[in-house]
């Protein structure tokens, strides 16, 4: 019998608010990449300046609400316990102590971040920490040239298997149901007085309106 770990996902993001294409996408991975389980990571201070509409206190309430019937997927609140920028790097090195050098770590990422994570505060450290697991979107194309393209080039994993052969330094790119929703979009229909209904959870949506979040 294997004595391979099963990996451990760690899915940063605003989550203003969390939605059914943050969670599809988080339950697919934990099932196609046979996750032990997948923690959901809202940023305090975004490192790029982006200004979230939400305290971050509300963003991560609404994704531990949306969580709590899945035991496999978790919401982690380190980088709000953490002051300052909310930089990955500082949460994966946490990760990697809390889980032992031996633990397969996968940090989850959008295709439109992986084109820019050069400007990401110490990328360079990533692959030493854990792998990175690319999600696809329909539009998306892996970088063909440049310092990004190379680094994918030399590290790109052909399958999910290679996520528990090593506890970090392979990238894999998997492709998932595509759900055209965005935290923008429900911002937007919120402000205008339209329901978001049935794009996020109802309890997500019934603490937004008890908040009276994005109005
Ligand atoms: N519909 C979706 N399907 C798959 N992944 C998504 C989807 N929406 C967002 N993501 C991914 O989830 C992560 C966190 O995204 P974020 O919290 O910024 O949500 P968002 O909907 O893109 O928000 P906003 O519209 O405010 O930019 C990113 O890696 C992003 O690529
Ligand atoms: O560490 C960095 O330098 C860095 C730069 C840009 C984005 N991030 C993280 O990427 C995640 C997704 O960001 P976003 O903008 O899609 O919500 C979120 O967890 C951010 O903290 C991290």
């Amino acid at each position: 019998m294997s004595d391979a770990l099963a990996p451990v996902g760690v899915f940063g993001g605003t989550f203003d608010p969390v939605h059914y294409g943050h969670l599809r996408s988080a339950l697919e991975l934990v099932e196609h990449l046979g996750l032990e389980h997948l923690r959901l990571m809202p940023c305090a201070q975004h490192p790029h300046a982006k200004t979230p509409m939400s305290p971050a206190a509300h963003r991560a309430a609404m994704v531990e609400l949306a969580v709590r019937d899945e035991p496999r997927l978790r919401c982690d609140t380190r980088e709000l316990q953490r002051s300052g920028t909310s930089y990955t790097v500082l949460s994966l090195e946490e990760l990697r102590a809390e889980l032992g050098e031996r633990r397969p770590l996968c940090l989850v990422m959008g295709g439109d971040a992986i084109a820019h994570i050069h400007s990401w505060h110490r990328w360079e450290a990533f692959l030493e920490l854990a792998h990175i697991v690319v999600l696809a979107r329909p539009g998306w194309h892996i970088p063909g040239a440049g310092e990004v393209a190379d680094w994918l080039r030399d590290h790109r994993l052909a399958d999910a298997g290679g996520l528990t052969r090593a506890p970090a330094g392979g990238i894999l790119v998997e492709a998932l149901r595509p759900l055209a929703i965005s935290s923008t979009e429900i911002r937007a229909m919120l402000a205008r007085g339209e329901s978001p209904r049935y794009l996020l959870p109802e309890q997500v949506l019934d603490y937004i309106q008890e908040h009276k979040l994005y109005s």
